[in-house]
């Protein structure tokens, strides 16, 4: 079912205008600055924060002028930024009643502790549990309640990369059949998670739609933090043991990166705009791997003397950050013919 928005809250002298429909499933990226609205708006889609409008999910009506659901009516999952769990209770305890609320069986109940790693925590009182670990709890409730909606608002910040990665795969296999929106500044996390974007900016909702095409927009919101990067989505082709490379097909060029083994048959890749220089002609003397002709798009001046350029390559889209005079010297412009270069070792 999808969730259908359109609302406006208010938090002292903060105001948050949002106008929004979240696709039926898949992970949907919310992002903004610091003080954005995100977790005000995650609370007031739960039913925590009092706001005034709409809220629709699926046919039924949270919230319209003539009333608001009640927060423990509404199906939804949330963890907040800072888990809030009941001091009184152990792990398990936490947990249960979750599972009781929701009448989740034994088995769902083992294979969320599985998936969350909490077997060895379930008797342990939530008190003088890390970061990491509480975290892991209020995940672990959140998809006990076995909800329609998932709403996550920076569930991994306080978990080391191996916790995060299979949390990650976790998240990702929830969000196939339900929709999630998830809070993050992590670039890693947009990137590996992400099919959509919702881009809190001012007050409103700037942009909403699919990620990879916002992110490789001249305007959009990394582009705007100064950390322009794009996915790419690649197929597997062949693994190289000897030099430990992995080759990718994009279109009908392929990408070179190093691996310690193959990634899946569709891996989606990052690449920040700053890694990507650009030629005329196909440099033939060069160690760069990835060669790749592209067509220029659409071109930003970003002041201090730099640029981005947004590159057409195989149908994907491409940002490159140059220099202004770069940009001059090869006198780029919307329809040059180019090669973008990508080296190995920034494509992760
Ligand atoms: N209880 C409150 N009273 C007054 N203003 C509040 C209150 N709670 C939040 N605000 C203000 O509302 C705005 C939005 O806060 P919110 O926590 O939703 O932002 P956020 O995007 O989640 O930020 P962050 O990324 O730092 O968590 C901020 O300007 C904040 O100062």
């Amino acid at each position: 079912m999808s969730l259908q928005v359109d609302l406006k809250l208010r938090r002292g002298d903060f105001r948050l205008t949002v106008n929004g429909r979240l696709p039926e499933r898949g992970v949907t990226i919310l992002f903004g600055v610091s003080g954005a609205g995100k977790s005000s708006l995650l609370k007031a889609i739960a039913g925590l924060q009092p706001c005034q409008g709409l809220i629709r999910f699926g046919d039924q009506v949270w919230q319209d002028e003539g009333g608001s659901l009640p927060a423990h009516r509404r199906p939804v999952g949330l963890m907040l930024q800072k888990p809030t769990l009941f001091p009184h209770l152990d792990v398990a305890g936490n947990l249960r009643f979750a599972a009781r609320r929701s009448g989740a069986d034994a088995g769902r109940w083992r294979e969320v502790v599985a998936l969350t790693e909490l077997q060895p925590l379930l008797t342990r009182g939530v008190a003088g549990l890390s970061g990491g670990e509480a975290q892991r709890v209020a995940l672990a409730r959140a998809l006990l309640t076995e909800p329609d909606l998932l709403l996550l608002d920076e569930p991994l910040s306080a978990l080391d990369a191996e916790r995060r990665q299979a949390l990650m795969a976790v998240i990702t296999r929830v969000a196939e059949r339900l929709p999630v929106l998830y809070v993050t500044h992590q670039l890693d996390e947009v990137m590996t998670l992400g099919d959509h974007l919702w881009w809190l900016d001012q007050g409103g909702l700037r942009e909403q739609g699919e990620l990879t095409e916002r992110l490789a927009g001249l305007h959009g919101p990394l582009a705007a933090g100064g950390q322009a990067a794009v996915v790419l989505h690649t197929r597997h082709r062949h693994y190289d043991p000897q030099h430990h490379l992995l080759e990718l097909a994009l279109g009908e060029r392929v990408l070179r990166l190093p691996a310690d083994g193959p990634r899946g048959d569709a891996p989606r890749l990052k690449v920040a705009a700053r890694d990507v220089s650009l030629t005329l002609t196909a440099a033939r003397d060069s160690s760069v791997l990835n060669i790749l002709p592209a067509r220029v798009d659409g071109l930003r001046d970003l002041g201090h003397g730099q640029c981005l350029v947004r590159l057409d390559c195989e149908g994907q889209w491409l940002l490159a950050r140059l220099s202004t005079l770069s940009r001059d010297s090869l006198d780029l412009r919307p329809g040059s013919t180019v090669y973008a270069q990508i080296k190995a070792a920034a494509l992760v």
